[in-house]
């Protein structure tokens, strides 16, 4: 079984590059179906597991996919199918985003529930009554979600009951070729959600106010394949910044843009760390004992849930007792029993998390419950006495490119151990991935 091998103890220093958003480039992949002409090339696609299962996703569907040197292209320019089955959806819920654009272009798609997963049960009732809203008749049975429309969706007003991000990205790539205007409301404000605008902007969509919460599509007939660069990923950034600041380091996230880690930043600067942007990065600088503070998990521009459990790493070793609220995920405090084993000290009451501080952290075998959950256990083992081993790789592989090589950069003592992969077996797209790392 593969894992990772923690030492604690080094102070980080040096630089770190942020590569590519996950949560960016899976819509964006999902987007592509959308272009009838012409190719999309993509760059600074991050090479993740995720990335693999939706390109092989969209291969299912007759399109393909070539991906070398972080650059994915996509030719969708041909016939295509309209369903995607159950082995691939269940592996990634992102996967449900290719229903937008399915429904969109061929007027159908029949697409495997996503489920729940570790941090929830993860509804997708508002995709739903979005494409409900456009026209489209939905129809549940046998583990298949089924949407069609004759002929053309039709532009609607839609209220989101929560600013869900993939329900409004998912309504958004609907919206492009919809008859007429399509008004998101409430809608989420996500740097993520910025970055697929313009890539359908790019394809000759019309969408604007992404950003804010009303988003406003024009439809048009068709879309064709476009260049775009994804955005850095904010929340790797941001788990490199903790990184920085738990080991008393002085480190440099290269490619971090400050803007997108606003309530990280002020977080972190009212614990007592230093936190210097530019214009190519942020420089993370913890030189002081740091102090208790109470976070609260909301949607973006809030404090992100996805850096809440790394988050909850630095508050166990700062002074003083914190509250976590997680507002955004109703189960998603799995770590705490993995904080637990390695002496963290926490209580969990529902959605309340009270951590106290200034634990002397032990390492011990710990297992990655979800992704980033994975991500704050290695970085509880970097101040951990001793070795800290991380089981459940195969969570983090989804999100971090390159994690125990980024953290040695940083001077990190961190190891992955793991028996071979036959990497040609398991998808033959990963072999051609890996070689061009090499
Ligand atoms: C691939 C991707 O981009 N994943 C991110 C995305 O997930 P995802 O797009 O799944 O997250 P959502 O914003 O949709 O979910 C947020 C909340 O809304 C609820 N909900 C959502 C849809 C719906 O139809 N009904 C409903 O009730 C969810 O159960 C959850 O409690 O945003 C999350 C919230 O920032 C992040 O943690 C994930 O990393
Ligand atoms: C929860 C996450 O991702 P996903 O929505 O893909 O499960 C995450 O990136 O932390």
């Amino acid at each position: 079984m593969s894992k990772f091998i923690v030492r604690g103890g080094k102070r980080l220093t040096g630089t770190v590059k942020v590569s590519g958003a996950k949560n960016s480039v899976l819509p964006i992949i999902a987007a592509s179906i959308l272009g009838e002409e012409g190719v999309s090339v993509i760059h600074d696609a991050p090479p993740l597991d995720d990335v693999l299962t939706i390109n092989q996703l969209l291969e299912t569907l007759g399109i393909t996919i070539e991906y070398a040197n972080e650059t994915i292209r996509v030719h969708a320019n041909r016939e295509i199918k309209t369903e995607a089955s159950y082995e691939l959806v269940r592996k990634m819920r992102a996967s449900f985003l290719v229903m937008g654009p399915l429904l969109a272009r061929q007027g159908h798609a029949r697409i495997a529930l996503p489920g729940g997963c570790a941090i929830g049960t993860r509804p997708i009732d508002q995709h739903l009554k979005g494409f409900e809203a456009l026209g489209a008749e939905i129809g549940l049975g046998q583990g298949y979600i089924e949407a069609k429309v004759n002929g053309r969706l039709k532009g609607a007003k839609i209220y989101l009951d929560f600013a869900s991000v993939g329900a409004t990205q998912n309504i958004m790539m609907a919206a492009t070729l919809a008859q007429g205007t399509t008004t998101i409301e409430n809608a989420a404000k996500e740097p993520e959600i910025v970055d697929l605008a313009n890539y359908l902007n790019a394809m000759g969509a019309v969408v604007r106010g992404a950003g804010t919460g009303v988003i406003r599509i024009e439809g048009v007939e068709k879309l064709r394949g476009a260049n775009h660069t994804v955005i850095p990923d904010r929340v790797e950034a941001g788990t490199y910044m903790i990184a920085g600041a738990i080991t008393g380091g002085d480190i440099y996230v290269e490619g971090a843009i400050a803007d997108h880690l606003t309530p990280v930043i002020a977080k972190m600067e009212e614990m007592g760390v230093t936190v210097i942007p530019d214009e190519n990065g942020i420089r993370v600088l913890a030189d002081r004992p740091l102090r208790a503070v109470d976070v609260k998990t909301l949607p973006y521009p809030g404090f992100p849930t996805d850096m809440q459990s790394q988050m909850m790493a630095l508050l166990m070793v700062s002074e003083g007792t914190s509250i976590m609220t997680e507002t955004v995920f109703e189960n998603r405090y799995m770590h705490v029993p993995e904080f637990e084993n390695m002496r963290g000290s926490i209580k969990v009451d529902g959605r309340t998390a009270i951590v106290s501080g200034g634990t002397k952290l032990v390492g011990a075998k710990v297992v990655a419950t979800d992704l980033r959950a994975g991500a704050a256990l290695i970085l509880a083992g970097l101040v951990a006495d001793g070795e800290t081993e991380v089981g459940g790789t195969h969570h983090i592989d989804r999100g971090y490119v390159n994690l125990a090589y980024k953290f040695k950069q940083l001077g990190a003592d961190v190891n992955r151990i793991e028996p071979e992969r036959n990497y040609q077996e398991e998808a033959p797209m990963y072999a051609e991935v890996q070689s061009s790392l090499a």
